[in-house]
This record gives structure tokens, C-alpha cells and sequence, in this order.
């Protein structure tokens, strides 16, 4: 059911390496299919809680958003920077954002499902998008940061076999991050929440500019944090491949 090219043990190439049946015999029972999952949604709609929450599964490699990596690039708080002023830093950040993206979507994982906490897709799609519509981004910026993108999944190993959507209400990401109180987001205004929605809606869902290169699952997030693990629960089985 599920699609991707997500990583194996064992390239095609090795095959040249094993001859006959028994090459062939050796290739199937090492080849494991691996899979990676990407958690997408707006800002405090429960990405991390959900990666949190499924952590301890020994099946399950979780990687964060690299917010730290954002807060320190050689002694620069890019996010920060993004926060304060955000038509000078725009570029900046999402060029970065992308790179540490990539490096994500590369890492290597031992166990069957790696979990990430956003993909470079959503990166490109949403917030890239975002910060070009609202001005943030030249035309010009804008179209270099495309053509990295397109280059990067033309040419890397990026793919992504399920994408889970945790979808909340605009008024209730923003109640919660308002709750978490982050020094970066203490004025992230609730217009620019809406706008993140959107833009997730119309990747995720409506798929009329941009396709998911994969499937979606999605989850209503609006609910309080007892009823989110039910509903992780339930899901379990689809959220981890299969994989539990
Ligand atoms: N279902 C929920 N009910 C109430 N509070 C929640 C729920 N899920 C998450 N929270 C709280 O809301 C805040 C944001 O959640 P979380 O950090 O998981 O969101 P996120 O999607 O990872 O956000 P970001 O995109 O900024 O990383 C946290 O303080 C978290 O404890």
C-alpha cells in the first residue's frame, strides 16, 4: 500500500556481488524494507508530543525539527533573527532550513521507521511558499530556493512513504503556543497561523499546486492531549507501516 523509495539494506548493485539463485536468495532475506515517515502540520498543532510519544517504540528512529541547529549556526541565532526581522533573514533561514532538512531525509536509520518532524517538502511547500507570498522572499530568492529544492529531490534520496497530518484548528495551535510561551514565538500573531494552515491545506489536502509525493493520514489534532493518545493508538498500526 504504501509507496516511496525509501532506503534498503542492499542496492541492485550488490546483486553484482552475489551470483545465482543463492545471490538472489541472500539479497531477499537481507533486503529489509525500510520506511520514513514524515509528521507535517502548523506550528503547536502536537508534532513533538506525537514524536514523543512513540520514541520509546524500539521499532522507531524519531528525528526532531532541527530547531537547535536554527538557534545556533556558528554562534547565529537564525531563528531568532527570522523572528525580529523576517525580509532580511527570510533567505537566510530557509536556505538553511533546507539544508538541515536534507540532512534528515539522509540520515540512516537502523531500525524499520524514521520518524521526522517535518520534510523538506513541507519546507518548500508551506513555508517557503509562505514566506514568498506575504513578501518575505524576492521573486528572485524565491526562485533560487526552488531550484535547490528541485535539484535536491531530482538527484537525492529523499523520499518519504507516509506523510501523517496533524490537522488543528488555527485558534487552537495558537492558544497552545501562546500556553508554551517560547521567547522566539511570544508574538506570532494568530494571521500568521491561519495563513500556515492554508498553505498545509492546499498541500495536504486540496493538492491543487503542489502534489504529496506520498500518502497522507490525517489525524485531527484539535483534541486535548488523553484523546490525542487514543487516537495515536488507534492509528498505530498506519502511523508505524506496520512496523509496531
Ligand atoms: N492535544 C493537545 N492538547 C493540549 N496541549 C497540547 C496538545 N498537543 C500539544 N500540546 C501542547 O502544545 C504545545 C505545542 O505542542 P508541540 O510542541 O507538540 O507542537 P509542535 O507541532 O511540535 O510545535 P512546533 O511546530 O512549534 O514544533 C506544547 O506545549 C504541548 O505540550
Amino acid at each position: 500500500m504504501l509507496g516511496g523509495d525509501a532506503s534498503c539494506d542492499m542496492a541492485w548493485d550488490d546483486m553484482e556481488r552475489l551470483e545465482g539463485l543463492e545471490g538472489l536468495r541472500e539479497f531477499c532475506a537481507r533486503r529489509t524494507k525500510k520506511f520514513t515517515v514524515s509528521v507535517e502540520g502548523n506550528i503547536g498543532c502536537g508534532k513533538s508530543t506525537l514524536l514523543k510519544y512513540f520514541e520509546s517504540c524500539p521499532t522507531v528512529e524519531c528525528l526532531k525539527e532541527p530547531v537547535d541547529q536554527w538557534r545556533d549556526i556558528q554562534g547565529h541565532n537564525a531563528l531568532q533573527l527570522l523572528y525580529e526581522d523576517p525580509k532580511r533573514w527570510a533567505f537566510s533561514f530557509d536556505n538553511y532550513s533546507m539544508l538541515t532538512r536534507l540532512e534528515m531525509h539522509r540520515h540512516k536509520h537502523a531500525v524499520p521507521v524514521k520518524m521526522l518532524e517535518r520534510s523538506l517538502f513541507s519546507t518548500r511547500y508551506v513555508f517557503v511558499e509562505n514566506s514568498h507570498k506575504s513578501g518575505m522572499l524576492t521573486d528572485l530568492e524565491f526562485a533560487v530556493l526552488s531550484e535547490w529544492f528541485d535539484f535536491i529531490t531530482t538527484t537525492q534520496k529523499v523520499g518519504v512513504d507516509l506523510f501523517v497530518y496533524l490537522k488543528a484548528p488555527p485558534d487552537v495551535c495558537h492558544r497552545r503556543i501562546m500556553a508554551r510561551n517560547r521567547k522566539e514565538e511570544s508574538g506570532v500573531p494568530l494571521d500568521f497561523i491561519e495563513k500556515l494552515h492554508d498553505l498545509h491545506e492546499d498541500w495536504l489536502i486540496n493538492q491543487k499546486k503542489y502534489k504529496v509525493p506520498g500518502p497522507v493520514l490525517v489525524l485531527d489534532a484539535s483534541h486535548e492531549l488523553p484523546k490525542m493518545k487514543e487516537i495515536y493508538e488507534e492509528f498505530k498500526s498506519e502511523i508505524l507501516c506496520g512496523c509496531t
